[in-house]
């Protein structure tokens, strides 16, 4: 019988032999296994322990003497076991307590077939500390999604969870200080002992950066919190330093705060695991190694420490020289923070695609390796199933392999329909990052085909029409069959119906685009399929009060193709018949022009009245006499204009801000502070009329600023 063990074990044999699963067993178990979930796993997977039995069970440690007759079978490596299956006997022998749960784990998976194979598993993990951070920006996950994501952990060999999320205002500003209230306090208890059930090490992490004061009464203060988290069950603490700005950066404070966490309450806890941190360097892009903030902390910091790095971006894949170059400086392996499925900065797209990019053969260069998710917490299974494949056994990882076991995993009954909807929703779109992902990679080849031929030679490559049609109907058919899937997985159906929804409208829209090209030189019968386009478009845009930019489905490939497509026909059959159909399918009327890189790629959004350039989550460094152009596609009036560059009030003396109504002749236009203390400017523009808004940096030296907001109102 076929199967297939998550994560990939590093090593097993299997007879082409089986037995059926004993209805009773006697087991045998070593005292090491009598506290912790290990036995009851075991027992509540198979239920028929009886003392007679013939069939037995050994399980233990390798100190136990229920297995001393396998301890040289076990892998001598933390966590990792032995699992035989017998004729008559089955052996769990792990090198420590965790090794001998993921062995139940493991056998857990095998139960599930008709018969148990007669099978030897050696197994391990490669990486040590391998799991999630709950780290993003927006909605944090609900208490259900966590305790399922718990589960999912334990189930997938993961060993860690560090709880983080940007938005508590009780791990950040502004009451890092204060102990959690009663009922978040009892949630995070819930948490702590669904994290023990599953062998999962919660980290409590707190994120005191952007206000903390270097004093006796701060340091104080925060060991009171972690007190109290400890007095909750949390037995692993983490502090972040990212994304602040001020005294909380100075390497040698945050190095001075760690040890004294270390010295005076990890350590003498006895069992708390190491102490993580995020430092505010925390990827290669924005380092600066001869300020010596990084080297500051690999000689400052307790060695057992873990120090979090992000990779060469903030958003990046995570290769061999990306940790040969982190790892002196910090002299430690890198702790992984690996941004990915996070989709907090491109809230408008899902990312389901295949884990890709990250290096094969670096499992011996890091100490962790943890997954940012989304905000989606069923959605994030998709990449969070492959990543505890990667880490567990890196040089067996097959990134398309695991991809589709992970959806299968998530919803046995729809794996098909929910295939055809996660390879189409796997890009990010352009992003202030820069971080792109492949997308419909099953038909982007007849994507290319179809519309080549026709742009080029106005002719249709059947082939590939017919090959675009029926990933069409699946497209209509997966969205319809996922949306009407009941109860195999509500949570995720509930995360993910926006974008559902979407995905039809974007297979309608590429059937009425691919009636448009072949009834293109029919006068009349063109007309109604250019109507349709047009109507799903709209429908398309305007899709989701949940989502202010709505929510992308198909962007990276299918979109651009069918509008290519729509255009060209459309632009074809006015020649032809000598008409003026509107032939442009992405109405956005507004455009941006920048000689400043980081700017350039960023998109335009229209909303109603509200246009707005996408803010972006890098510092942007903005040369001198680098300007950003806002064209409109005709003139409008403005009713307001706000622009926020993250930065004190006198950063903006170094900015010109104008406006044009035909490009040449320029008008001056003040910057003034919306509201005292904040960094938001409204432009006095009330009433202006405009045609091109423009940005410069005239102060003759490179500004280093945020591109929070750029948002322009029009009026009624
Ligand atoms: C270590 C880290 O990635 N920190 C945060 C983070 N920070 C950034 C930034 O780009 N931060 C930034 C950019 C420019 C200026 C200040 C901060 C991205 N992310 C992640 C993805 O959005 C976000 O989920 C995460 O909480």
């Amino acid at each position: 019988q076929e199967f297939r063990l998550q994560p990939t074990p590093q090593k097993y044999i299997s007879q082409d032999d089986s037995i059926s699963i004993p209805l009773q067993y006697q087991l045998l178990s070593g005292n090491s296994l009598s506290t912790g979930n290990t036995l009851p796993l075991l027992r509540s997977l198979m239920p028929g322990e009886a003392p007679k039995a013939g069939f037995r069970i050994y399980i233990g440690t390798q100190d136990d003497k229920t297995v001393k007759n396998y301890r040289k079978r076990i892998p001598q490596k933390p966590e990792g076991y032995f699992l035989k299956i017998d004729k008559d006997r089955i052996i769990i022998a792990g090198a420590d307590e965790r090794g001998t749960y993921y062995g139940v784990q493991t056998l857990a998976q095998l139960l599930t077939l008709d018969k148990l194979p007669l099978i030897e598993v050696s197994d391990y993990p490669d990486v040590p500390y391998r799991g999630v951070v709950e780290g993003f920006y927006g909605t944090p996950w609900s208490q259900e999604a966590r305790m399922r994501q718990l589960e999912f952990y334990g189930r997938n060999k993961m060993n860690v969870y560090l709880y983080g999320p940007k938005d508590d205002p009780y791990h950040s500003t502004p009451h890092w200080r204060k102990p959690y209230p009663a009922q978040e306090a009892e949630q995070i208890k819930q948490l702590v002992d669904k994290a023990r059930e599953n062998n999962v090490i919660f980290y409590w992490a707190i994120h005191p950066g952007q206000d903390i004061r270097w004093n006796e009464e701060d340091r104080s203060l925060l060991l009171q919190k972690f007190e109290s988290m400890y007095q909750l069950g949390v037995r692993g603490f983490a502090v972040f330093f990212d994304d602040i700005s001020g005294e909380g950066t100075q390497a040698s404070k945050q190095a001075e705060l760690l040890n004294y966490i270390d010295n005076h309450f990890v350590q003498p806890k006895k069992d708390v695991a190491p102490l993580v941190m995020c430092p505010t360097e925390y990827n290669k892009s924005w380092s600066n190694v001869k300020g010596g903030y990084l080297t500051t902390l690999g000689e400052q910091l307790n060695k057992d420490i873990q120090i979090m790095w992000t990779g060469n971006k903030v958003i990046a894949t995570i290769d061999k020289p990306t940790l040969e170059f982190i790892n002196p400086l910090i002299k430690r392996k890198a702790y992984i923070w690996w941004n990915f499925p996070v989709s907090d900065y491109v809230r408008d797209h899902l990312l389901l695609g295949p884990v890709y990019g990250n290096g094969l053969d670096v499992k011996d260069e890091m100490s962790a390796f943890v997954s940012n998710p989304m905000e989606h917490a069923e959605s994030s299974k998709i990449s969070l199933y492959s990543v505890a494949d990667y880490t567990w056994n890196m040089e067996k990882f097959d990134s398309n392999t695991s991809w589709k076991h992970a959806i299968k995993d998530l919803m046995p009954l729809h794996a098909e329909y929910l295939e055809t909807f996660a390879i189409h929703n796997s890009d990010l779109g352009k992003n202030g990052h820069g971080f792109r992902r492949e997308e419909s990679t099953n038909i982007q080849p007849a994507l290319s085909a179809l519309l080549k031929n026709y742009q080029e030679k106005g002719e249709i490559d059947e082939t590939a029409y017919r090959q675009v049609a029926e990933e069409c109907r699946k497209i209509i058919t997966s969205a319809d069959m996922l949306l009407a899937s009941g109860n195999e997985n509500r949570p995720l159906i509930n995360e993910i119906s926006p974008w559902l929804s979407q995905f039809k409208l974007v297979g309608e829209y590429g059937k009425a685009v691919l009636d448009m090209i072949r009834l293109q030189r029919q006068e009349k019968a063109f007309l109604p399929s250019h109507a349709h386009a047009q109507a799903l478009q709209t429908l398309m845009t305007d899709n989701d009060a949940r989502y202010p930019q709505g929510v992308k489905s198909g962007s990276g490939q299918l979109m651009p193709t069918f509008d290519a497509l729509f255009e060209a026909s459309t632009q074809q059959y006015n020649r032809q018949f000598h008409t003026a159909l509107n032939a442009r399918a992405i109405y956005s009327p507004y455009t941006l022009e920048s000689n400043v890189a980081q700017l350039a790629m960023l998109p335009t959004q229209q909303k109603g009245k509200e246009g707005s350039v996408a803010p972006s989550n890098e510092v942007i460094n903005w040369q001198a006499d680098g300007s950003l152009t806002l064209s409109m596609d005709r003139p409008r009036v403005l009713a307001s204009l706000r622009i926020d560059l993250g930065a004190p009030e006198e950063t903006y003396a170094h900015f010109r801000l104008e406006t044009s109504l035909d490009g040449k002749e320029w008008q001056h236009a003040d910057l003034q502070t919306a509201w005292k203390g904040h960094t938001l400017q409204k432009v006095k523009v009330e009433g202006r009329k405009v045609l091109k808004i423009r940005l410069t940096n005239i102060s003759g030296n490179e500004q280093k600023v945020y591109f929070k907001t750029f948002k322009l109102t029009e009026k009624e």
